[in-house]
């Protein structure tokens, strides 16, 4: 696949876009014309800086509202046309976008749009041009890749081509399959872009809310498969407009942009029964375990903490200062080790997760996959005889550890020799059910992208969540049987929970763990019981979920009992208590399920809630 890259995606003045593009591994940048008269650089210096980077000038864009004018537009049109023919010689690219007209003046006249468009063909062609046409969504007349197509087909002009862009033809639900007529050699470009599904105008939704391909909800794969099956061979090339991007490191989302198309063009070939070109989506088969950094104070902590949910400490490393703790099938490390990654990570960020190992299938492949997606490796001196486990770089400095999920036992066993105590045989918390990550909201697209390229995990919508110091915005990436979930979590607004421990953190990490029941009430009554510091839930919420639920009596006592949210939907019921957080910084959450597959997003608020009755003032 030819990548290529709109300047209009990045951030910053021109020549850094383009450096960011260039290193990314793009082969091409559009240029948008705002990017080029805002650029100190004449035109000629930037198609130089795009040589001396290896970067083809692809297209130039947007020309605007030419075809189906009355006069005296129509003249001013064609006349304004060519003195963009003199911009792109200097830029070095024979290709200019035109967008359908969304002048209120455009004439309904598909003759006079034929005409229009075949004198242009003519013009280009003396010039050495081409003309690629684009419906936008919102266009006046033309507003459907279908009119376009007719358009250009009926033109007939070797100089006047088809531009695709799936977000205007995603937006209208326009059906892949009619790409199918269209014939490769007319079309000259094609842009990509995903979105979240929303409702509001064409406009507005195109102009702020487009994401990466991978970042939304639209069957973006299935589009390219349906431009691959029509021969076409050109380029492919990102045309995202977002506000959040805007204000990003040009640099990161050059990156994810990469990735993006990386993951695309794979899912592509896939969706067409084609020989994939990236090794499969990494099968994560479970959370294996958590290891948590921390200083020998902050270890007792945790350990304090440890204790109250039912762990144990059943066994120390055989060299390092590491205790594994155990219940079920949940692993936790404590590392206190005074040097080494965990050491940096507790230096930096104080007590908390500095890595998270994931059981997979084949982690050989895995880590193959995420090398061609550019996701960074994690090394770190390995004695002789240690156990070397493959690892990728996570959210903030912190490592995600793939362990190969047969080997497992095995590397308990080798790694941790030093047996402590017996673990308990009845374990109240059984497996992880999900860990919760914070992100700055400008991070969380990049995150949710690196989970759902990486691995076989798809996205739930985006909710948005009422704290009472300001929105949180969180969405899900989970496997299919549910074994591995991870639920990311950003907000803008400065006093959030979201925002508190990012600035309480110095970065992004781990929120909150939550770990599987079979039994809530003993689990509560137990950690109450342990001293566990439990999130206290006022009175008034049992009172409501009383009213909407019509719960009996003597339910509604254990729930107010044992602090426990609850929630019900059409397939089952969900129940959840939370501890206060470890050095205000993460906190524990139990959770059972009955049936029941979302997170209790009705209780987040109340959570939030309760959580901020404890927020110390800023001055502080
Ligand atoms: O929003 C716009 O005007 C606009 C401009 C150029 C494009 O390629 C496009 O898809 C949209
Ligand atoms: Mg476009």
């Amino acid at each position: 696949m030819k990548t290529s890259i709109a300047s209009v995606c990045l951030s910053g003045p021109l020549a850094d876009k383009l450096q960011s593009a260039a290193n990314a591994g793009f082969g091409g940048v559009e240029i948008f014309e705002n990017d080029l008269i805002g650029a100190p650089q004449d035109a000629k210096a930037i198609a130089q800086m795009m040589r001396d980077l290896g970067l083809e000038c692809t297209m130039f864009q947007p020309f605007r509202d030419l075809e189906g004018m009355p006069e005296p537009q129509r003249s001013a049109a064609f006349a304004r046309m060519e003195r963009k023919f003199e911009i792109m010689d200097a830029l070095g690219t024979d290709l200019v976008l035109l967008c359908s007209n969304c002048s209120p003046a455009a004439l309904p006249d598909r003759q006079r749009m034929l005409d229009d468009l075949g004198e242009l063909g003519e013009l280009a062609a003396r010039h050495g041009k081409r003309i690629g046409y684009e419906a936008l969504a919102w266009g006046r007349h033309v507003n459907d890749h279908r009119d376009a197509w007719s358009l250009v087909r009926d033109v007939d002009h070797p100089s006047v081509g088809l531009v695709l862009d799936s977000f205007h033809s995603l937006a209208r639900d326009i059906p892949s399959s009619s790409i199918g007529d269209i014939r490769s050699d007319k079309l000259f470009f094609v842009q990509l872009a995903d979105a979240p599904r929303l409702s509001m105008d064409a406009l507005s939704w195109s102009r702020h809310f487009r994401v990466l391909p991978g970042q939304g909800d639209w069957p973006v794969a299935e589009y390219v498969a349906a431009i691959q099956r029509t021969g076409y061979d050109g380029w492919f090339s990102l045309e995202i407009f977002n506000d959040q991007f805007r204000a990003g490191a040009a640099s990161q989302l050059a990156v994810d942009g990469h990735r993006s198309l990386r993951f695309l063009e794979d899912e592509a070939v896939r969706v067409s029964g084609r020989q994939p070109v990236l090794p499969d989506r990494v099968a994560a088969t479970s959370t294996e375990f958590i290891e948590f950094a921390a200083s020998d104070e902050e270890a007792e902590e945790f350990a304090q903490y440890f204790r109250a949910l039912g762990f144990t400490p059943v066994a120390k490393h055989r060299s390092k200062d590491v205790t594994r703790w155990k219940q079920g099938e949940i692993n936790f490390v404590i590392n206190s080790e005074p040097d080494g990654h965990a050491h940096s990570h507790e230096v930096v960020h104080g007590g908390s997760v500095c890595a998270i190992g994931l059981g997979v299938t084949d982690p050989d492949a895995a880590m193959e996959r995420a090398k061609a997606l550019g996701i960074q490796r994690f090394e770190q001196a390995v004695a002789p005889d240690e156990w070397d486990i493959a690892g990728v770089r996570g959210m903030g400095g912190s490592v995600l550890y793939l362990v190969d999920a047969a080997k497992s036992e095995a590397m308990w066993a080798e790694e941790f020799p030093h047996q402590q105590e017996e673990e308990g045989t009845a374990p109240l918390l059984t497996r992880i059910d999900h860990v919760a990550q914070t992100m700055q909201q400008g991070e969380f697209l990049s995150w949710l992208l690196f989970y759902h390229s990486l691995f076989d995990m798809d996205t739930t919508a985006q909710l948005e969540i009422a704290d009472p110091m300001g929105l949180i915005y969180s969405q899900a990436v989970q496997n299919a049987d549910r074994s591995v979930r991870f639920t990311l979590n950003g907000s803008l607004a400065h006093q959030s929970l979201s925002s508190r421990f990012i600035r309480n953190y110095f970065g992004a990490g781990v929120q909150h763990i939550a770990l599987a029941t079979d039994d809530i009430f003993k689990a509560a009554q137990s950690a109450t019981e342990a001293g566990l510091p439990l999130l206290e839930i006022g009175p008034n919420y049992y009172d409501d979920i009383e009213a909407r639920f019509g719960l009996e009596p003597k339910l509604l006592e254990r729930l107010r009992a044992g602090n426990i949210l609850y929630d019900r939907d059409e397939q089952g019921e969900y129940f959840q208590f939370y501890s206060r957080a470890v050095a205000k910084r993460v906190f524990f959450e139990v959770v059972q399920r009955r049936d029941y597959d979302a997170f209790g997003a009705a209780n987040a608020a109340i959570r939030l809630s309760a959580q901020a009755s404890h927020r110390e003032p800023e001055w502080m």
